[in-house]
């Protein structure tokens, strides 16, 4: 078995020149900046009014523009645009602005459609038409391949989006607060945990609107005491809607053990969605972010919603990760699928696999498939997943990726391709080591955060990987959120 050590770190020529040329771009820049800072203070102060031309469009969907070479992110404000703003904050680097009026509008800049837009924390940029939401993520994943993947941004291709880019989220997670009197129900605002309320919103599924609208009438009715975040005091704390092919779910997160007048609550319910399949409480008493707790009571149907990626069918539990998109899942499952470039003779490795979506897609068109997954009720899910489609080819390992990958190379597993699909944080380098270790043909890296895949990229072309094309697919449009496929193949000594 080879030694850890031997792994090849060599990098294309192409690539190797690319990376030497950009490095040093990139180091040349912060020579510079560093030198700018000794020498320059912020040329703005908290409250002053300024007018700033934009010129690029930051992480969250902000506009990027200076003032005396001094950055400033504006919100709402477009490339292209001068636009007359208040600052808001001032730090060593960067302020920011609140945009009073654009003094030139972009070609692209539109009304938005929603009537919540800029006060709901949703949406980033629902005031550029389609075509230029989609050019603006493809040139954000283009800058990160250059800047922090160190490759070649010609190998981006532009962002694909669906026919549709309205209604197309399955899964609503609505935040109750306010009083018994009052109660508030829809959205987090931008940037705080204050609610907005609201029950129409028009990224959502109509499905998942009925349901926010019918439930807000049920807890008025009902007279329920919301959850207060800042007391920790209260008992609804969220309603969360998933739309599937066979029906809907919906689960009431309270933070007390019961939830009151539930048999109300479930009557007038299904009366007024009549979509509705199940209804589940889930308990969660921590004083936390996160959404669900442990604990699942199943109140009206079997707790489960059947969907379908293709002709796969997928059963969804309350804890189950599905993808919110399903239009575009099939598109950037195809696209990996493409990438992947199978013949039915291979071992794949399908590492953070979830419930088995990616896993199944692959088990089709090859020999075995590997699926990772930290999880577990995530690989009880693909277990039972794989069995329902007919997919014996399969094996579902609950582990973190960091220590299975390591484990399975030890042990002289040789994958002909590898699919990773990790979240935000993207893959620890000892995933990345062992995998090209593994020495797979192909790498397919699937994405929903650019950066943290810009920077994996370019650890993966030390250890003998060459990039070859990136496919960003727009599986949140009105968001500034984008999802990207990426190819790497192995160079050949
Ligand atoms: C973006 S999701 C992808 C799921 C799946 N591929 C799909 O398309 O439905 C990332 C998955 O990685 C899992 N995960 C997070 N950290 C992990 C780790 N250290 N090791 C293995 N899986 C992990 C998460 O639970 C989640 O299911």
């Amino acid at each position: 078995m080879r030694d850890r050590n031997h792994i090849s770190r060599k990098s294309t020529k192409r690539g190797n020149k690319y990376n030497q040329g950009q490095r040093q771009k990139s180091q040349d820049i912060l020579k510079l900046s560093k030198k700018q800072k000794a020498v320059t203070s912020a040329p703005v102060k908290v409250g002053d009014t300024v007018l700033v031309s934009i010129h690029g469009i930051g992480s969250s969907g902000e506009g990027v523009g200076r003032v005396e070479d001094f950055t400033v992110f504006v919100p709402f404000a477009l490339p292209n645009e001068t636009v007359k703003v208040t600052i808001t904050t001032v730090k060593k680097t960067y302020a920011t602005g609140k945009l009073l009026e654009v003094i030139t509008a972009a070609d692209n800049r539109i009304a938005p459609n929603c009537e919540l837009y800029g006060v709901c924390g949703g949406c980033q940029l629902q005031h550029i038409t389609y075509e230029g939401q989609l050019s603006l993520k493809t040139q954000k994943v283009k800058d990160v391949i250059e800047r922090i993947g160190h490759q070649n941004p010609d190998l981006v291709k532009p962002a694909l989006g669906p026919k549709n880019p309205w209604a197309y989220r399955n899964k609503m997670q609505m935040p109750v607060g306010g009083t018994r009197e009052t109660i508030r129900m829809g959205f987090y605002a931008m940037g705080s945990h204050d609610i907005v309320h609201g029950t129409n919103c028009p990224i959502q599924m109509d499905g998942n609107n009925q349901i926010a609208q019918a439930c807000y009438e049920i807890a008025e009715e009902l007279g329920i005491e919301p959850y207060g975040e800042h007391t920790g005091k209260g008992v609804l704390r969220h309603i969360i809607g998933r739309i599937g092919q066979s029906g809907y779910m919906v689960i009431f997160v309270t933070a007390t053990d019961y939830l009151p007048d539930q048999d109300q609550w479930i009557e007038r319910l299904t009366k007024r969605v009549p979509s509705v399949e199940t209804i589940v409480h889930n308990v969660n008493r921590k004083r936390t972010n996160v959404i669900l707790g442990p604990t699942n009571h199943v109140l009206y149907g079997d707790g489960t919603i059947t969907d379908h990626i293709k002709d796969l069918r997928f059963t969804l539990s309350p804890h189950s990760f599905f993808q919110v998109n399903p239009e575009q899942t099939t598109v950037l499952y195809d696209q990996a699928l493409m990438y992947a470039n199978l013949k039915g003779h291979e071992t794949v490795i399908d590492a953070y696999c979830g419930t088995g979506t990616i896993s199944l897609f692959l088990a089709r068109e090859v020999k075995y498939v590997i699926g990772i997954e930290i999880v577990e009720p995530a690989i009880i899910d693909a277990r039972e997943n794989a069995r329902r489609n007919g997919y014996e080819n399969t094996e579902f390992i609950v582990a973190d990726a960091a220590v299975e990958m390591p484990k399975l190379y030890k042990a002289g597993v040789r994958p002909d391709v590898i699919v990773f699909d990790p979240i935000r944080a993207g893959c620890k380098e000892e995933v990345l080591t062992s995998a090209a270790g593994m020495e797979p043909k192909r790498i397919v890296y699937v994405s929903c955060n650019p950066a943290t895949m810009a920077r994996d990229i370019e650890i993966l072309t030390h250890y003998g990987y060459e990039l070859k094309e990136v496919q960003p697919v727009d599986m949140f449009p009105m968001t500034a959120h984008v999802e990207t496929v990426v190819l790497m193949s192995r160079v050949r000594d």
